[in-house]
């Protein structure tokens, strides 16, 4: 594993980190598309599915790619977007905000999705991102089972660590489905989270950011 991308397990070893057991990164990525397999092979029948069907048959092995391949793939720290900096030698002081990024996430009490937007801000103390990296940091984080208050926390760190500054907002507005689909069954409602460092956290800057977004 890169040292820096096990660095940012080392970091985040309080409470803002994703609970992860000492052994995590032990099995290779085959192993592990196996052994959920296996796993979901077994919840499959439990549940009196018939894996003779053809529509069924793969479906165990669907899944164990899809969590290890796509939606956890932010469990895997080689996965961790490098972030492409420039100089910034036309002096742009402005907060830059990338808005309306898509977040595509899990609930970790539920498995079930957690879709909105985020919208980032920093101000350059020299350097400036690749805009993509944004979203990219953005999009790593989101592919961890989550809770938005952890997931909001976790893209802020990211992007004060890689740009060198504390002068960081990040807001993210999302449904989650283990509140719409099941249980209270609100379709209607949506989590707004937020973490606003230095310069965000005068006034006049972070309603500049909320400005901006259209808050
Ligand atoms: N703070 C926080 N809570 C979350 C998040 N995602 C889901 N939850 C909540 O986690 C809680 C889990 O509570 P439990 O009482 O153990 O689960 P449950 O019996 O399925 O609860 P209900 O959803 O109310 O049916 C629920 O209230 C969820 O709405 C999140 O990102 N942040
Ligand atoms: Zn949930």
């Amino acid at each position: 594993m890169p040292e820096q991308n096990l660095a940012d397990y080392e970091i985040d070893s309080v409470h803002f980190s994703t609970p992860l057991k000492a052994n995590a990164f032990e099995m290779d990525d085959e192993t592990k598309i196996s052994m959920i397999s296996d796993h979901f092979t077994s919840i499959l029948n439990i549940l009196g599915l018939d894996l003779n069907d053809d529509s069924l048959k793969n479906t165990p092995d669907r899944i164990a790619k899809m969590y290890v391949k796509e939606i956890f793939s932010g469990l895997n720290p080689a996965n961790k977007p490098v972030a492409t900096l420039f100089e910034n030698r036309y002096g742009y002081s402005e907060m830059l905000v990338e808005k309306n990024i898509a977040v595509f996430s899990n609930c970790e009490h539920h498995f079930v999705p957690i879709t909105g937007k985020a919208h980032v801000a920093y101000i350059s103390k020299g350097k400036v991102i690749g805009l993509s990296k944004l979203n990219r940091i953005v999009q790593y984080y989101s592919k961890r089972p989550q809770v938005q208050e952890r997931l909001t926390i976790q893209i802020a760190r990211e992007i004060k660590r890689v740009m060198g500054t504390d002068d960081v907002a990040v807001m993210i507005d999302a449904s989650h489905h283990c509140v719409s689909s099941r249980g209270i069954q609100d379709a209607g409602s949506s989590t707004v989270t937020s973490s606003f460092s230095g310069k965000f956290r005068d006034a006049e800057t972070r309603n500049e950011f909320l400005k901006y977004i259209g808050q």
